[in-house]
């Protein structure tokens, strides 16, 4: 009896046991094995760790172990082939593609597929078929924008034509081009407006992360300098870097900058727009979850910026002149975010204000003969520019494809006004994967992205070296030795201003 008792215990035990190990050999690695009520991870986390490892190493080797060699040589054929796909996507795609071809100084860029708005005759036979001629829908040589694009002292024929007519492109619906419309005088009191007025406080700029910068701007201190009035033994000739100037001295935005018309009641109309648009990220003021992001534009929450480096160069005001990149117009922009400060929202300047604002009256309505596809219409009343970006070029610089959709309102158009030396501007796709079109800017050029070209991508690859007009060089003579300065900068620059509406 007690033998017989021991066997059938003995059998249990051994049931048991086999039970235990099938099922342990089941669990490996996946499960979390237990211990009373405690994961063994929490208890005992590196042997839960080792057991994962274990376990998953096993199955790997023997997994491989049962491949044959011909799977495993398909398997690494499969894995080169994805590499390489990730690589082409990366850097060649149509886009790209272009881009090289600019940027190459050996060999030179192809420009045979150039459109050339101001030599159409020179164009090969395919740009010239696309190029569409269109009458503006009201023209600029009214007296009411003489001040704007100047008035000609001589008749001029060509200059009067590009006051009436836009180009639009086959095919390529939302592309708008106006040749220069401005007189040189019109030009030149621009490019002085965006050296010495606008790149400055409260404007942000590139220079602002590492340079704490006079408030009377850094082309003043260049101005001194080049008259004779400020040399490098002067404590003011050297701008300190924001790194080693202690917080109180780099005051950034106060109220007193920011335009309180504008500020109070539109910042209540610019919540309850946040609010209307679920939109993504282009308004937050900070990283809070969705329903918070445009709550905060009246609490002048910071954005976090980059930090100030201390080791970026010191530099005398006319490098630093030559290093300025960009600066912000109206609602300051938060690059790191891509999104707007909503409560900076500085007053926009008059002039490029009435200029966009001539634009987009003569531009309603204009469309692609024997295209229903492409009519653009935006009504002047609904215009309002209230963000703007002045890109400052030098030579060698280039802007990177990219999309402009920051901005909440991508109905209305963007427009661009080109100044100084000639660029090539290239504008595709929704993606990069659609070949763009090659076009040459010159000095006054206005271009416009509206409809679908609004959100697509574009971008500066190369500044044309030897293009700066006759008209903006320095010309020596004593009357004019005001802008001989700004020729000097000028040499070696292009500018542009883009103006988009937010709201
Ligand atoms: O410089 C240009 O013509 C284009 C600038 C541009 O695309 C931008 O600032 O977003
Ligand atoms: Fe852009």
């Amino acid at each position: 009896m007690r033998s017989s008792v021991f066997r059938i215990t003995l059998y249990i035990k051994l049931v048991r046991y086999k039970n235990r190990f099938k099922l342990t050999n089941q669990l490996r690695p996946y499960t979390v094995k237990s211990t009373g009520t405690r994961p063994i991870s929490e208890v005992k986390p590196l042997m839960a760790q080792s057991v994962l490892w274990l376990g998953t190493t096993w199955e790997y080797w023997t997994k491989e172990m049962q491949k044959s060699r011909r799977q495993k040589k398909l398997e690494r054929k499969q894995l080169q082939c994805r590499e390489a796909q990730a690589t082409n996507y990366a850097t060649k795609t149509p886009f790209r593609d272009a881009e090289r071809n600019f940027k190459s100084r050996l060999p030179p860029p192809n420009f045979s597929n150039v459109f050339d708005f101001d030599n159409i005759e020179d164009c090969s036979a395919e740009i010239k078929n696309k190029i569409v001629q269109v009458d503006l829908s009201n023209d600029l040589d009214k007296e009411e924008y003489k001040k704007l694009f100047g008035q000609f002292d001589e008749i001029d024929e060509k200059r009067d034509l590009n006051r009436k007519k836009a180009y639009l492109i086959k095919d390529f619906p939302g592309f708008i081009f106006i040749r220069n419309p401005f007189t040189p005088e019109a030009q030149k009191y621009i490019i002085k407006r965006c050296l010495k007025d606008f790149a400055k406080y409260p404007n942000k700029s590139n220079l602002d992360t590492h340079y704490a910068l006079p408030k009377e701007g850094i082309w003043k201190l260049h101005e001194k300098v080049y008259n004779g009035q400020l040399n490098e033994n002067d404590s003011e000739f050297y701008v300190p870097l924001k790194a080693f100037v202690k917080e109180e001295n780099t005051e950034q935005y106060n109220n007193d900058d920011v335009d309180e018309s504008l500020n109070i009641q539109d910042n209540q109309d610019v919540n309850n727009q946040c609010n209307n648009h679920n939109n993504n990220n282009r308004c937050n003021n900070n990283n809070n979850n969705n329903n918070n992001q445009c709550n905060n534009n009246n609490n002048n929450l910071e954005k976090s910026e980059p930090s100030p480096s201390p080791t970026v160069p010191i530099l005398s005001p006319s490098e630093l002149m030559r290093k300025l990149r960009w600066i912000t117009l109206g609602y300051q922009y938060h690059w790191p975010t891509k999104t707007y400060h909503l409560d900076r929202q500085l007053k926009f300047p008059q002039d490029i204000d009435n200029l966009t604002t001539a634009v987009v009256k003569v531009i309603d309505g204009i469309k692609l003969p024997d295209d229903d596809n492409f009519i653009h219409k935006y009504e002047v009343s609904k215009w309002k520019p209230e963000a703007g970006v002045i890109n400052y070029y030098q030579l060698k610089d280039n802007l990177m494809a990219h999309v402009d959709k920051s901005e909440i309102n991508m109905d209305s158009p963007l427009i661009s006004f080109s100044f100084g030396h000639t660029c090539i501007f290239l504008i595709g796709g929704l993606t990069r994967e659609v070949a763009p079109i090659a076009i040459y800017l010159r000095s006054g050029d206005i271009s416009i992205m509206c409809g679908i070209r609004r959100a697509c991508f574009h971008g500066v690859p190369r500044i044309l070296e030897g293009t700066l007009p006759e008209y903006l060089k320095s010309n020596n003579l004593k009357e004019d030795s005001e802008w001989d300065i700004y020729a000097n900068y000028m040499s070696t620059s292009r500018i542009n201003i883009n103006v988009r509406q937010v709201f």
